[in-house]
């Protein structure tokens, strides 16, 4: 393929095979760069290539039986044996068998095992060991390992999503993933010295700012053990714009579909309208197209953000890694439920013909939808960010500076909106501040109130949490209806296309108000008029939107064999594209089919059944 960007691969794999989830997609997605990004250079020497040319076959084993969001309660475990300088790999109770990595059942011959670290007596907490599960020669399972797939699920049918357990398995101290980040530059001549007097470790790696366990068992911890859930935070940085993409694909469908469908005259002898011309047609499609556009641009803006602070984080600065798990697990959350109750949305306003496999929407819809799953359950990455928030909240009342999107938090919360009839975007913008900075501020009161009345912190966490996560989703909120303006506000204004874009990113501030009201209302921000506003400028943005609705979703340019639709066809012949997938179907090949003969002739016509029996037989 000679692509070398690994998400540019993924999308052009995707073409190849839109929505049907690769079953190597963990092998691209987590496999290799968790060697990238968490093995020693030796180790990504003995590795990569073999990985690179698919002689090792990997997946991501973290999630157990009985464990996938607590990582640091995970039962694996890693037991270094330093007379054979090996770690023994257990799975001691049915909880810890590893349940749902993708590609495991039948796919891959080696996985990262997420596993805790025991040395010397001691745990040391969940670190990353590279497993080989099958040989390389014949694919068999090797001894001391039990390997499956998990059985049918609500979509994913192409992904062997498997079942794995260890049972004292040996393998080598060389195969625990020793690169985290920067241990510390310890001086060459201490290094020599430190370890000539501590272990026999290999010369080249001592040159290595690593975590290691050294041959007599000794553990040098990470600088911050989070860094081994990096894979994590690259793959929710991705999911992003994955989400962005399956909601656009879903409003292509559906608006181009929505512009062919005429139902119902408009007036008795009158045409039957396109449906796209129903206000409220326009009303659940419109405010999707606008999410879709901000999501896209939001999930350029994560992702680059990963790719910076991984930088800095590979150069051993770290201070930008809590502001990355805070953004990246808001965004994937925030995203994710956005997306999937979006294109459900969509394959409703199709009717019928939406419900068909034709249309394309489901085969979306159950790619998308696990998101709000896998890569840390939408409910515990918001209150993630919650946990972010409330300690921004805390800084900002002590006078500490924020960086910049959490820079809102804080204020003053006394002042009213600017919301004339015009609805000018910076009226949005501090609308949504402000919403944010009070769910914050009233989050943190009810902590505070509670620890204040006797609960310990862990009970006062939980009796806020209903809070938190409402301040954690008006701050992702925030995020991308500011994202969305300032990139239409970095263009001028001049162009007709970014004028339409202020129109969709307008339709999409102003939406998400009229949709959460009692948040932007409850301490009386917006009068009763301004919402008379928003709701005016709502139905007349629909109208604005209308004649180029078909336009801004061709401009996602996604090309009908990605799209696999016979509803959002580039050429809009629908009804011929509808016929010719029904003639197409299997059950249609033989004009009677033969269940006919053994479960509906002794029905219909039981004297003749004997022979019927008979050709049941055949
Ligand atoms: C160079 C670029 C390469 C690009 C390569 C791209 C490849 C792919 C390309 C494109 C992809 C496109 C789209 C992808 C489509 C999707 C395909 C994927 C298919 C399916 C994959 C699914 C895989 C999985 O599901 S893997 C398993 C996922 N599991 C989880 O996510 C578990 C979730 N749980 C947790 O993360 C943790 O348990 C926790 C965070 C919930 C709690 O952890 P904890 O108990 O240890 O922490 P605390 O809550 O106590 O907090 C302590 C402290 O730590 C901080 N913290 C926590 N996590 C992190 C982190 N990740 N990073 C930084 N800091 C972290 C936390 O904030 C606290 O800090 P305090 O300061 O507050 O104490
Ligand atoms: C399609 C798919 C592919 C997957 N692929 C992989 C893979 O390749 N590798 C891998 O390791 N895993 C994989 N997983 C597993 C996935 O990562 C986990 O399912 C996910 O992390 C959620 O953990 P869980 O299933 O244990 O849910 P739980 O954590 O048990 O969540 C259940 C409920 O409990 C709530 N809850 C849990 N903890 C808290 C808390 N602290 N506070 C408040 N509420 C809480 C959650 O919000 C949720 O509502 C995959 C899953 C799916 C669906």
């Amino acid at each position: 393929m000679g692509i070398t960007d690994m998400q540019e691969a993924f999308y052009y794999r995707e073409c190849a095979a839109a929505h049907e989830n690769s079953p190597l997609g963990l092998h691209y997605a987590m496999f290799l760069p968790t060697i990238n990004k968490q093995a020693t250079p030796e180790q990504k020497k003995k590795w990569l290539p073999l990985a690179e040319n698919y002689k090792m076959i990997g997946t991501y084993a973290q999630t157990e039986l009985g464990h996938g969001t607590f990582i640091r309660g995970l039962e694996t475990t890693a037991t270094y044996d330093p007379k054979t300088k090996e770690f023994i790999l257990d799975s001691p109770t049915l909880t810890s068998k590893k349940y749902w990595p993708g590609c495991l059942g039948k796919t891959s011959n080696h996985c990262v095992v997420m596993a805790q670290l025991y040395t010397q007596g001691k745990s040391h907490g969940p670190h990353m060991f590279m497993v080989q599960i099958r040989s390389m020669e014949d694919h068999s399972v090797l001894p001391g390992i039990e390997v499956g797939v998990i059985g049918n699920k609500f979509g994913y049918g192409t992904n062997d999503n498997g079942f794995l357990s260890f049972d004292k398995l040996r393998i080598p101290r060389e195969n625990m993933l020793m690169r985290y980040s920067q241990v510390g530059r310890i001086p060459r001549e201490n290094m020599l010295m430190r370890y000539s007097q501590v272990s026999r470790i290999p010369r080249e790696n001592m040159l290595m700012r690593y975590s290691q366990v050294h041959e007599d068992g000794t553990y040098v911890k990470p600088q911050n053990a989070k860094l081994a859930y990096g894979s994590m935070v690259l793959i929710r940085s991705s999911i992003v714009s994955d989400a962005a993409r399956g909601l656009a694909q879903a409003c292509v469908i559906s608006i181009r579909y929505s512009a062919v469908r005429r139902q119902t005259e408009a007036y008795p002898g009158g045409e039957e309208p396109q449906i796209l011309d129903y206000q409220t047609q326009q009303y659940r499609l419109f405010p999707l197209l606008a999410s879709a556009y901000s999501l896209q641009l939001a999930g350029k803006y994560v992702f680059n953000t990963y790719l910076e602070v991984n930088d800095q984080i590979e150069k051993g600065n770290l201070e930008s890694m809590p502001e990355l798990h805070a953004l990246s697990a808001g965004l994937k959350a925030f995203s994710t439920y956005e997306a999937s109750a979006g294109i459900e949305v969509c394959r409703i306003c199709c009717g019928g013909h939406g419900y068909s496999q034709a249309s394309g929407l489901p085969k979306i819809y159950v790619d998308v939808v696990p998101g709000c799953t896998y890569e840390g359950e939408n409910t515990v990455m918001m209150l993630q960010t919650a946990r972010y928030l409330m300690k921004c909240y805390s800084r900002a009342k002590q006078g500490q500076k924020l960086p910049g999107f959490v820079q809102y938090i804080g204020q003053n919360l006394n002042k009213k909106s600017c919301m004339s009839e015009e609805v000018a975007l910076g009226c949005l913008v501090m609308a949504y501040e402000h919403r944010a900075a009070r769910l914050v501020e009233a989050a943190a009161m009810r902590m505070q109130s509670l620890i204040q009345g006797g609960k310990k912190q862990h009970e006062a966490w939980n009796g806020s949490s209903v809070q938190l996560f409402w301040a954690a989703k008006a701050h992702c909120h925030l995020f991308c209806v500011k994202n969305f303006v300032d990139a239409i506000q970095a263009k001028s204004l001049s162009s007709k296309t970014v004028t339409v874009m202020k129109s969709v990113c307008q339709l999409y501030g102003v939406h998400g108000i009229l949709e959460n009201l009692g948040e932007f209302m409850q301490d009386g921000f917006f009068s009763g008029e301004q919402v008379g506003y928003l709701q005016r400028k709502m139905l007349a943005l629909f109208e604005n939107i209308r004649p180029n609705a078909v336009a801004l979703v061709d401009a996602f340019d996604y090309p009908d064999m990605v799209l696999g639709s016979c509803l959002g066809r580039y050429d809009g012949q629908v009804y011929q594209a509808l016929y010719d997938y029904a003639k197409s179907a299997p059950m249609n090949q033989t004009e009677i089919h033969s269940t006919y003969y053994k479960h509906l002739k002794p029905l219909i016509n039981p004297e003749t059944t004997s022979d019927a029996m008979q050709f049941a037989k055949l």
